[in-house]
């Protein structure tokens, strides 16, 4: 997977730049978790929304988590402010700016649809307004964009089925389906049948598994949802034969380091087990989760990992890229040219 290239010609100093320019893939981003603190007070005066805090400076204030559960609960109540098309819109659409900036080619955004009909939006504004701004970052900035619906587990598989049901006029503007929200006591097998169904209707399937919970919830993605891809999975550091297994299967994992600091899941990036499972043979791509709330987007992410890994050059950051386009739900021929784009930033970095 070297492509033959030699990576010790790349000087150290070449390193931030190449992070930042080397073309790659987004693989697990909330689209709710891009909202930033300005754009929420924008919308909550669009819409005329109270808001709980009085000012931007209160609401960042606010961002101090001591897990994912204390998350989500300021999480849920930022996306209040969404309630039309246009603002859908707009929420993707500063994503996507920021992607572009960060050589993003190609991005697979989360969203959660039971977020906004429990508020009494329709789906399909949801749905309508994220899938025009994917069709304007296809046309204006050349971003790959794709959806990817997601159910909350801490509701119940019945209200999955009937988000799905809701959901399937729009088929053709999502890609796949996910699992994400609170994970402790809530096991990817709660939702066996509706994953069961999803992939009947060729769905591309993803979980949240082993960022809080146990490695056993990683299995039970792998083994009953027939997932794809695990989302997290950091703590099957903890299970040497899933570890094992992992990294025969080639199943990706999307981690997402600053999420992990701010969720308290490790103390810092200088003790993430990124580098054991790198090691170890995992197919781990880094990502940026909930941009908004984790103090940085998908570049921001790379260049505080790879300053908290000193030892890390040229080939891990080539590896990392490359197992995002890999990993990604898009075409083998769109695949294989970022590869060769991903070859050509990386041979050019050795003449430096
Ligand atoms: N990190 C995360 N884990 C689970 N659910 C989420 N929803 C948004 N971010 C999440
Ligand atoms: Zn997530």
């Amino acid at each position: 997977m070297t492509a033959d290239i030699d990576f010790d010609r790349i000087p150290r100093s070449a390193l931030p730049g190449l992070l930042a320019r080397m073309p790659k893939a987004e693989l697990h981003i909330h689209i709710e978790g891009s909202l930033e603190p300005e754009l929420i007070f924008a919308l909550a005066r669009r819409n005329g929304v109270a808001l709980p805090y009085a000012s931007v400076e209160a609401l960042r204030a606010a961002y101090a988590f001591t897990d994912l559960q204390t998350f989500l609960d300021i999480y849920y109540a930022g996306a209040s402010v969404l309630l039309h098309e246009q603002d859908f819109y707009d929420m993707a659409w500063a994503y996507f700016e920021k992607a572009a900036r960060d050589h993003i080619v190609h991005a697979e955004l989360f969203f959660d649809p039971q977020t906004h009909t429990a508020r009494g939006v329709p789906i399909g504004t949801v749905i309508e307004g994220l899938s025009r701004a994917c069709a304007a970052a296809r046309t204006h900035l050349g971003i790959s964009a794709e959806l990817i619906l997601c159910f909350l587990r801490h509701l119940s598989e019945a209200e999955a089925f009937a988000t799905l049901e809701e959901a399937l006029p729009w088929r053709a503007h999502f890609i796949g389906v996910g699992l994400d929200s609170s994970e402790r006591g809530h096991p990817p097998g709660k939702f066996t049948r509706v994953f069961v169904r999803c992939a009947e209707l060729g769905l591309h399937r993803v979980a949240h598994a082993g960022e809080e919970g146990p490695p056993t919830y990683i299995e039970e993605a792998l083994d009953l949802l027939r997932v794809a891809r695990i989302d997290h999975g950091v703590r099957a550091i903890e299970s040497p034969a899933l570890m094992q297994r992992l990294a025969a299967e080639r199943v990706p994992l999307t981690v997402c380091p600053l999420s992990n600091v701010k969720l308290c899941v490790v103390p810092d990036l200088a003790a993430h087990p990124l580098p054991q499972l790198l090691a170890a043979g995992l197919a781990v791509t880094i990502n940026s989760d909930d941009p908004a709330y984790f103090g940085g987007y998908l570049n921001d992410n790379l260049l505080a990992l790879f300053s908290a890994q000193p030892q890390w050059g040229a080939s891990e950051a080539y590896t990392l890229a490359r197992n995002s386009l890999e990993a990604s739900f898009a075409p083998a021929q769109e695949k294989a040219a970022w590869v060769q784009a991903l070859d050509a930033e990386f041979r050019q970095a050795t003449t430096l």
